[in-house]
């Protein structure tokens, strides 16, 4: 930490592990907060990430670095995302400015990175089902120290949640849950469960009732005393039986709360409470998404993970000036605005997300048609199931998830929409090098564990036009199809109308050639089309082909090309392991061809954290590149 900074964050500067923070009085507590938070503010609008997410756990975290004894005392954070006041206390405060840079710290925890990273989370809801089994492998070696799993309301809607619940009540085991409810998942959080869980009696008309009963009671001559007694009785039974515990009292877990989450004095003295008792327990902890910075206050779903905010505000009170929009459509705007555009058309389309309406684009698409727009919280399995339902019922859902949470419905793709041969479409953003929030959130696998789906047609656009005319021919087809796109922005290709039908399985030659054949699929395309134009000016001819479809694969056009240049490069942003290239490389085997071959993709290994352009760079996912392996078959 710079020396000018010492007096900013004068506790804070002093704090190198969770020992210095067990010395501090509840004051000093109170102060390493507020320092805490204006630390993350001062950073986060400069590296971007999990703002608002990570604001609301300042105190939680504090609170639970005080009591419980890391890293021998294990915590679990469900998706990570909130974890910065966690690092920054565990001894990486220093290393703080690096966040989600190539090179740099995680936005996540990483066991890689740190003790006091118990857990490697990314994904939703599996905190529990971790701790759990942590907290059963100390008891079978006889190991001390407590485990948690730090749970948010949005994760709790994931199934995999009730799992670990199930599990650790049956078993009696020792564990503490944290849930920290605020009241929101990316989105304000939906289900029947989050409203079952927040609900509380402490809402404005209940109180007014309170209050008129009791001074009616006071005033009954000779008996209003006891009658108040009675009620306040009456009261508390109401409450218990009503409250949140009989949730997950029927677990076998031990509900202490709602706890106020800012409230570091009461958050200590709970969990001190607590921590010697054995067996399960849930700790309901009530806190505020973005607490601190007002911006974030007030619009939570949208500070939930942010960009490098252009203008950094002075103090966390001014409002925030938006970076510029960038001028080209992302992907995600241009699928969204079609889905408007084809639902006008189409009563039979839904549209279906996982806790993800605004990431998926789907933000104007519920509010123009509300009855056809469901959110099923953060539920990818039920999502794709709930859709090939409403597929039996003759409608054409369209389910939104990203590339990277559709691989936990992989089952579901199978067993309930292919195997049936249902119309759903799969919409998968962020397909491809997603950058920032690195290993568990690329989306580098798709095309490999849903080729080998009988019955799935996929298909990845080399455009944000060609998304478009894509869509609208999934739409249009007899059986279930997967369409792939990645994060960002555009080629800012020229959208054209009206929207058309692709001959189906069919790809498209972008110019033709003799030497070399280079075929791409979604990004690999324009990376082909540039490699085409640096090969030609040394005199090499390439064919450069727009795959369109993964599957089914254009084999005549391919192999036809293959023979006669006797080359050929394939291009994805897919794990070469039974991606694209594979694909082609059958196709190829299945007509009797043998031409020289290089395939340019990700080669077995998760990508870290980064900016997009940097790890397309460190991949060789890059027209240089691409023409380079083309040279190299020409050599
Ligand atoms: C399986 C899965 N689906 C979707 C996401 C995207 N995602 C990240 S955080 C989040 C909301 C989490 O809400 P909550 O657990 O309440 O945490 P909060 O952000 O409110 O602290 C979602 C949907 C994910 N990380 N994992
Ligand atoms: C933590 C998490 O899983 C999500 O917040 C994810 O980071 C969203 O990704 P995008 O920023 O690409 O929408
Ligand atoms: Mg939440």
């Amino acid at each position: 930490m710079q020396p000018s900074e010492q007096t900013t964050y004068e506790i804070l500067a002093k704090i190198d592990s969770p020992a210095d923070v067990k010395k501090l009085s509840l004051d000093q507590l109170k102060q390493l907060a507020d320092e805490v938070r204006r630390f993350i503010i001062a950073h986060v609008v400069e590296t971007g990430g999990h703002l608002a997410p990570s604001l609301g756990v300042v105190e939680l975290t504090l609170a639970l670095h005080a009591v419980f004894d890391c890293p021998n005392d294990k915590i679990v954070w469900d998706v990570g995302h909130q974890t910065y006041a966690h690092k920054i206390i565990t001894g990486r405060r220093d290393q703080f400015c690096t966040l989600r840079q190539l090179d740099g710290l995680s936005g996540f925890p990483k066991r890689r990175e740190s003790a006091y990273d118990a857990f490697d989370t990314g994904h939703s809801s599996t905190s529990i089902s971790a701790a759990l089994g942590m907290a059963v492998g100390k008891r079978l070696r006889g190991a001390s120290g407590k485990v948690l799993a730090v749970i948010g309301d949005g994760s709790l809607t994931g199934g995999m949640a009730y799992e670990g619940l199930n599990q650790a009540g049956f078993l009696n085991e020792d564990l503490i849950v944290v849930l920290n409810d605020n009241g929101m998942s990316i989105a304000p959080n939906v289900g029947a469960l989050s409203k079952f869980v927040s609900r509380s009696l402490s809402g404005g008309a209940y109180q007014r009732f309170r209050k008129e009963l009791e001074r009616f009671l006071k005033n009954m001559p000779g008996v209003g005393e006891n009658l108040v007694e009675l009620a306040r009785r009456a009261e508390e039974s109401f409450r218990a039986f009503f409250s949140p515990s009989m949730l997950f009292e029927a677990f076998r877990f031990n509900y202490v709360g709602p706890v106020d989450g800012h409230d570091l004095g009461r958050l200590i003295n709970v969990f001190g409470n607590v921590a010697p008792i054995k067996g399960p327990h849930l700790i309901h902890v009530i806190t505020q998404k973005g607490k601190g910075y007002r911006p974030a206050e007030e619009n939570p779903a949208h500070f939930h993970g942010v960009g490098k905010i252009a203008q950094p505000p002075a103090t966390a009170d001014c409002g925030l000036i938006p970076p510029p929009k960038p001028k080209i459509q992302t992907y995600t705007e241009v699928f969204g605005r079609t889905m408007v555009q084809l639902a006008k058309e189409r009563r039979d389309i839904v549209a279906i997300t996982a806790a993800m309406p605004e990431g998926t684009g789907l933000q104007s698409f519920a509010e123009s048609y509300r009855d056809r727009f469901i959110d099923v919280g953060i539920a990818e399995q039920h999502a794709v199931t709930f859709a090939a339902g409403l597929a039996c019922e003759g409608f054409r859902p369209v389910v939104a998830i990203y590339s990277t949470f559709m691989q936990r419905a992989f089952d579901q793709v199978v067993h309930d929409v292919c195997l049936p041969k249902l119309p759903v479409v799969l919409a998968m953003d962020r397909a491809g090098v997603v950058g920032e929030d690195g290993e568990t959130h690329q989306g580098l696998l798709d095309l490999s564990f849903l080729r080998c789906a009988p019955n799935l047609s996929i298909m990845a656009p080399a455009d944000e036009n060609e998304l478009r005319h894509m869509l609208f021919s999934a739409l249009d087809h007899d059986g279930p199809t997967a369409l792939r796109y990645p994060r960002g922005a555009g080629l800012g290709a020229h959208t054209d109308e009206p929207l058309r039908p692709l001959p189906w399985g069919k790809g498209q030659l972008l110019s033709d050639g003799g030497d070399v054949l280079l075929v791409g699929i979604g990004v690999g395309v324009e990376l082909c089309r540039l490699a085409g134009v640096m090969l030609s000016a040394e005199g090499v001819s390439a064919a450069v082909v727009n795959a369109r479809f993964v599957k089914p694969l254009d084999d005549e056009l391919i192999c036809q090309l293959a023979q006669r240049c006797g080359r050929v490069v394939t291009v994805e942003e897919n794990m070469l392991a039974g991606g694209f290239g594979a694909a082609v490389l059958e196709a190829l085997a299945a007509h009797g061809l043998r031409p020289k071959t290089r395939l340019i993709g990700v080669n077995d290994r998760y990508v870290e954290h980064g900016a997009q352009g940097k790890l397309r760079q460190r991949l060789g996912l890059t027209p240089e590149a691409v023409a380079a392996a083309a040279r190299a078959l020409l050599a």
